[in-house]
């Protein structure tokens, strides 16, 4: 009749005492229940607002726990009925036994039905709850600028989703029902033996913390030596996979004797440590058993007097033992809860700051509307920015430059001259902290991100795919592109022939980051969903990974459409690209050094026509 759903986590919900003391000794030696701080359980009303929500599933959990936990109590006493009155001889018929064993067993079906009913609305408002936790921490995590992301790394965030929520769904779904059961189970379950056996109760009251407290300090030493035993072995593993890994040195020097001394220490003290885990851990054995043996047999003793004595009946001692052994069980699960509570604060506590980051970057309270319709203006204005990460480095300083409509303009420069920089500052990922930036004369501080963006087009360096079909990549910019308007947008983007090619056309699935298509491919991916984007201002980073020449052709051919009609600011490699350009900056430490067309700057012999001669070809350029 062992009810927790994870029997593990509550070695006390077994009956049998030799089971309960032995779990509680492993829970103990595994250090189970690492202990939080106790200042983070305020986090913990951040579970109570989602679970808030949902009140009908609250109140039915809690009719279901409160009708099981009375069912559980009700057992013994349906026991106690069936021992007096079935077995009692009283001299009853068959008959008049049977109503006590199906009063027994219409408890126990009680029991089972309330008992599924409860698992099932407090599993589900734990699952419930996480979900809506995963929802909310991912929407803020939408809204958040870059710079949250540089300091916090994507990979602990990802674990923050996963398993600091499964340790609040353990709480929600478990730990908060346990302590309820237990305590309505413990409370009730003293209640009731005081009706049936006062002395008997009293006694077993005083003895609990004759049993329990020798426990808790053995199981407390316990946990340090098993922490400082799972350290010696991770110490053997370290000492092994160095030697392996320097293997060619140690027979080099021929220190393998020497290694094998080492190994072997280390290999000892592991054993000496585990030796006094296990000496200790015996003894806790011993003194668990003992001590709750020794108890039982001292209250039936005391038991057995009373019912030689008439003071009490044989039905009285079975329920007796019977509630004894689900209180003792029911306080036993209650010592886990507050450790669970302790965890399950910190991991609310992770959890509640993703979901109060507020976002550095966020549209004013009266946006000023940017004129309609877009002229595709872009300009920087005496722009001076560091990143929030390097204070100290200006990445663009004093920087100035006018994108007129329907211009190309190229930047050129050497590896961290800023050129990427512009782009992020064009699209508002951060502010800059002098200057402005403005689009069609809107300072884009003044303006709505998500309306300044959707007047920008970006391509970026290396093709951004999802895994999902190719028509959802495809319209990642605008849903609402019909199939008619992908495929002239794939045309332009010389992506036509390829897709149709896939095994499912539009509906084909491009494998995880559009694995399933070649470099080339993506890119004309990445050019035909800025073209369904269609919006006036084009973002373009050139890619610098190396094509053949047809597919360099192809994606050339497919940018140059792109451009058409658009004010672009390229970040360029390729020479085709640059002649193209009505202008060229070339860009050095966070400025612009140089201005002109490919053949004013190439005859200067400055930095353009260095960086000419070494970097930009007809085809694409090496990596920088
Ligand atoms: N997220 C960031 N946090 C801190 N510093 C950054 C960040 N991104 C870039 N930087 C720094 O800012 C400067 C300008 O970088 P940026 O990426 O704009 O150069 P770039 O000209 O685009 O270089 P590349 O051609 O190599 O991409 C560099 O010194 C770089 O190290």
């Amino acid at each position: 009749m062992a009810e927790s759903e994870n029997p593990a986590k509550a070695p006390a919900a077994a009956n049998d005492p030799v089971e309960a003391g032995a779990l509680a000794v492993e829970a103990t030696e595994t250090g189970k229940g690492k202990r939080g701080n106790p200042r983070q359980l305020g986090n913990l009303a951040m579970i109570g607002k989602f679970a808030s929500a949902y009140p009908r599933q609250i109140a039915l959990a809690l009719l279901a726990l409160t009708v099981a936990a009375c069912a559980t109590l009700a057992i013994p006493a349906g026991f106690k009925l069936v021992i007096d009155r079935g077995f009692g001889g009283d001299g009853g018929s068959a008959e008049d036994i049977g109503r006590w064993f199906r009063y027994l067993f219409m408890i126990t079906v009680i029991l089972g039905l309330s008992t599924a009913l409860r698992f099932y609305f407090v599993s589900w408002l734990g699952e419930r709850v996480v979900a809506d936790i995963r929802l909310a921490v991912q929407r803020n995590l939408l809204g958040l600028a870059p710079s949250f992301f540089e300091t916090n790394r994507p990979s602990e965030i990802a674990s923050r989703m996963t398993s600091d929520t499964a340790i609040v769904e353990q709480v929600v779904g478990t730990t908060v029902s346990v302590a309820l059961r237990n305590l309505v189970v413990g409370i009730g379950g003293i209640a009731y033996l005081f009706s049936l056996a006062p002395k008997l109760t009293g006694m077993l009251l005083l003895g609990i913390p004759l049993v329990v407290l020798p426990i808790v300090f053995i199981g407390r030493r316990l946990e340090k030596v098993a922490r400082s035993s799972q350290d010696r072995v991770a110490n053997v593993g370290a000492t092994t996979t160095e030697v392996l890994a320097a293997m060619k040195i140690v027979q080099a020097f021929g220190q393998e004797e020497r290694e094998a001394a080492r190994f072997g220490d280390a290999v000892e003290t592991t054993f000496a440590t585990a030796r006094r885990r296990i000496t200790l851990r015996a003894s806790l054995t011993a003194v668990v058993i003992t001590l709750i043996f020794g108890a039982i047999t001292a209250i039936m003793w005391q038991g057995a007097i009373d019912v030689i004595e008439g003071r009490l009946s044989g039905g009285d001692i079975a329920a007796f033992v019977l509630t004894g052994g689900l209180v003792a069980g029911a306080f036993g699960a209650l010592t886990e809860v507050y450790g669970d509570l302790l965890r399950a604060g910190g991991a609310a506590g992770r959890l509640n700051e993703l979901l109060n980051e507020q976002p550095e970057i966020r549209a004013p309270a009266t946006p000023v509307v940017l004129p309609v319709p877009p002229r595709g203006q872009l300009s920087f204005q005496n722009v001076s920015f560091a990143y929030p990460t390097r204070p100290e480095t200006l990445a663009l300083r004093d920087f100035s430059l006018q994108v007129s409509p329907g211009e190309t303009v190229a930047i050129v420069g050497p590896s961290g001259a800023g050129k990427s920089t512009l782009f992020q500052l064009a699209q508002r990922f951060y502010d800059p902290q002098a200057g402005s930036v403005r689009i069609d004369g809107v300072a884009l501080s003044s303006a709505d991100p998500r309306e300044i963006r959707q007047r920008m087009a970006f391509v970026p360096q290396e093709s951004v795919l999802f895994a999902a079909s190719a028509r959802d990549n495809l319209r990642y910019g605008n849903w609402a592109a019909s199939d008619e308007q992908i495929w002239e947008a794939a045309r332009a983007a010389n992506a036509e022939e390829f897709l149709r090619k896939l095994p499912d056309g539009l509906d084909s699935y491009l494998g995880e980051g559009g694995a399933r298509l070649s470099g080339g491919q993506r890119q004309r991916i990445s050019i035909a969903r800025a073209l369904l984007r269609n919006a006036p201002i084009l973002l373009l980073d050139e890619a610098t990974s190396a094509l053949d020449a047809e597919s360099e052709k192809l994606v050339q051919n497919a940018l140059e459409r792109l451009m058409q009609g658009r004010t672009t600011l390229v970040i360029a490699h390729r020479l085709a690209t640059i002649r193209s350009a009505d202008r060229i900056f070339v860009m050095s430490d966070g400025g612009i050094v140089e201005e002109g067309t490919h053949d004013q700057l190439s005859a200067r012999n400055g930095l353009y026509a260095r960086l000419s001669a070494l970097q930009f070809t007809e085809g694409p350029l090496a990596a920088e």
